[in-house]
């Protein structure tokens, strides 16, 4: 048992998806895995285990924002050897020819975030997806018609930022989306060595402002989890 997980050693798998939502998590194992049963309800932060075509995979939620996502990559990693954490997760477009329901794999996240600039004493680290998981997630969605975008996109510690036009400068630069979580999971799975990738799902657009439900966020998101799930 870890401070925010209460599985026993070996309830958790090498593979592990990361939902923030954990009701997301709850909807992945009740409708993508086999015989699974749940490890952790500590903080409603549900996390479960199960078979997926023979394979043994996790599924954790994160909670919102990366200082929450980091306390449950970081103890997944140290305190239970996961090797593999594929993020599931929603996020806001910045693009005009990104639509909703589009997927999104992400090869790097900038950020917003000191949370770099305390570790490297003001210099920017760039957090970069597992190129093994990258072309892994890619080859899946190519050989099954699934269309995506993969490219840069922003991990941002602000959900209601003051400026609504403030994803341009972003967009200029080619940064597709906005979540919350990534550059936090990807400069953990850099440090202790191991593979992360985050896997995104356009819930709302920044550029059209159209969104679509919380209960679509939550139980809607099948082809990302389909991509995910096939990547490990
Ligand atoms: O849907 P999830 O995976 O939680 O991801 C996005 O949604 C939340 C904000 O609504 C943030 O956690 C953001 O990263
Ligand atoms: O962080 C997020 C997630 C979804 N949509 C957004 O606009 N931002």
């Amino acid at each position: 048992m870890s401070l925010h997980i209460k599985a026993k050693k070996g309830e958790i798998a090498e593979n592990v998806l990361l939902p923030g939502d954990p009701l997301r998590a709850r909807w992945i194992a009740e409708t993508f895995l086999q015989d699974s049963e749940c490890y952790n309800d500590i903080r409603g932060m549900l996390g479960y285990t199960g078979i997926f075509e023979g394979k043994r995979i996790s599924v954790q939620g994160t909670g919102m924002g990366i200082p929450s996502a980091m306390i449950y990559t970081h103890e997944l990693i140290k305190e239970y050897g996961v090797k593999k954490l594929i993020r599931v997760g929603s996020a806001g477009a910045f693009k005009p020819d990104l639509e909703l329901m589009d997927i999104v794999i992400a090869m790097s996240a900038s950020t917003n975030s000191s949370l770099n600039r305390e570790r490297f004493r003001g210099a920017d680290f760039a957090p970069t997806a597992s190129f093994d998981l990258l072309i892994k997630a890619t080859d899946f969605a190519r050989n099954n018609n699934i269309a995506f975008h993969a490219g840069n996109i922003l991990s941002s510690d602000v959900f209601y930022d003051e400026d609504p036009d403030y994803y341009k400068k972003w967009a200029k630069y080619g940064v597709l989306c906005a979540e919350m979580e990534t550059a936090g999971i990807y400069t953990l799975a850099a440090r202790f060595g191991v593979e992360a990738l985050s896997i995104l799902t356009i819930s709302d657009s920044l550029v059209s402002k159209e969104e679509i439900s919380a209960e679509m966020r939550e139980r809607k998101m099948h082809e990302m989890v389909k991509i995910a799930l096939n990547s490990f």
